[in-house]
């Protein structure tokens, strides 16, 4: 479903993505995985069109990105901060994007705004809210036009345990709807019982990329944080 070949960029003098080629497919759920300053989203950013690599090239269904901006609607990207204009009201917000998109065929999913409560909120004004709530708007507005892709970057940062765990259920249950979902998070204690397959990444390059099960296997160990911290001392 997206395929990156040789994707290289470089700020400065800081190569963020060195010759990153990878494949991801649908019923995925991927961590993308890695220490600070890694790369984990400068690439999500390439696949979103957002950063231009110096080098290679990335497609999503076949076909290149380059050529089409279409692709872009079947994707839902929570970034790791949202920034929103600040006088708006939640409700303006979503209406906003509601408007941007324009498609009235789209299910719009609002099962989130239900279960993060946010229909309370919906007057108040974006530079009001906590950093928690703000976090929930961002998560809200990635699956609202139920995506085929998912984009999570540090999704569950700042949510307390109730709302992380309704967060997670979401992306379970749109996991076994056999979307792809591309999730970054340091909380690996998080992620075990959400991701299919581990993508690693050190100083922009891809440490490795394996299956959950193969990672289990490989190091005997049954939970992430165990079985990466593990490899990263072997
Ligand atoms: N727009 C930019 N201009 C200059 N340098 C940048 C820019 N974006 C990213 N970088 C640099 O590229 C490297 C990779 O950054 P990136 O944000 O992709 O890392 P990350 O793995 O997502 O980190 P974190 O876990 O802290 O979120 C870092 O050294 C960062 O400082």
């Amino acid at each position: 479903m997206i395929t990156a070949k040789n994707i290289t960029k470089t700020f400065g003098r800081v190569k963020a993505l060195n010759d990153i080629s990878v494949s991801f497919t649908k019923g995925e759920c991927i961590a993308l995985l890695g220490p600070n300053g890694c790369g984990k989203t400068t690439l999500i950013k390439s696949i979103l069109g957002m950063v231009v690599p110096d080098k290679g090239n990335i497609e999503f269904d076949g076909r290149p990105i380059s050529e089409q901006w279409q692709y872009r609607s079947n994707i839902g990207y929570m970034p790791q901060i949202g920034r929103y204009p600040e006088n708006m009201t939640i409700a303006n917000v979503i209406d906003m994007m509601k408007d941007i998109r324009k498609d009235t065929t789209v299910h719009l999913d609002e099962e989130l705004i239900v279960s993060f409560g946010l229909q309370e909120l919906m007057d108040k004004k974006m530079h009001t809210l906590s950093g928690g709530t703000r976090q929930k708007v961002s998560a809200c507005l990635a699956f609202l036009f139920s995506p085929d892709v998912l984009i999570l970057d540090e999704p569950t940062a700042g949510l307390d345990p109730v709302s992380s765990e309704q967060l997670k259920k979401k992306i379970v249950l749109e996991k076994e709807k056999g979307k792809l979902i591309l999730i970054t998070s340091h909380v690996l204690s998080e992620l075990d019982e959400l991701i299919t397959e581990v993508f690693y990444m050190q100083d922009g390059r891809l440490l490795f990329h394996k299956k959950l099960l193969e990672l289990i296997q490989d190091t005997g160990e049954e939970r992430l944080v165990k079985a990466i911290a593990k490899i990263m001392t072997a």
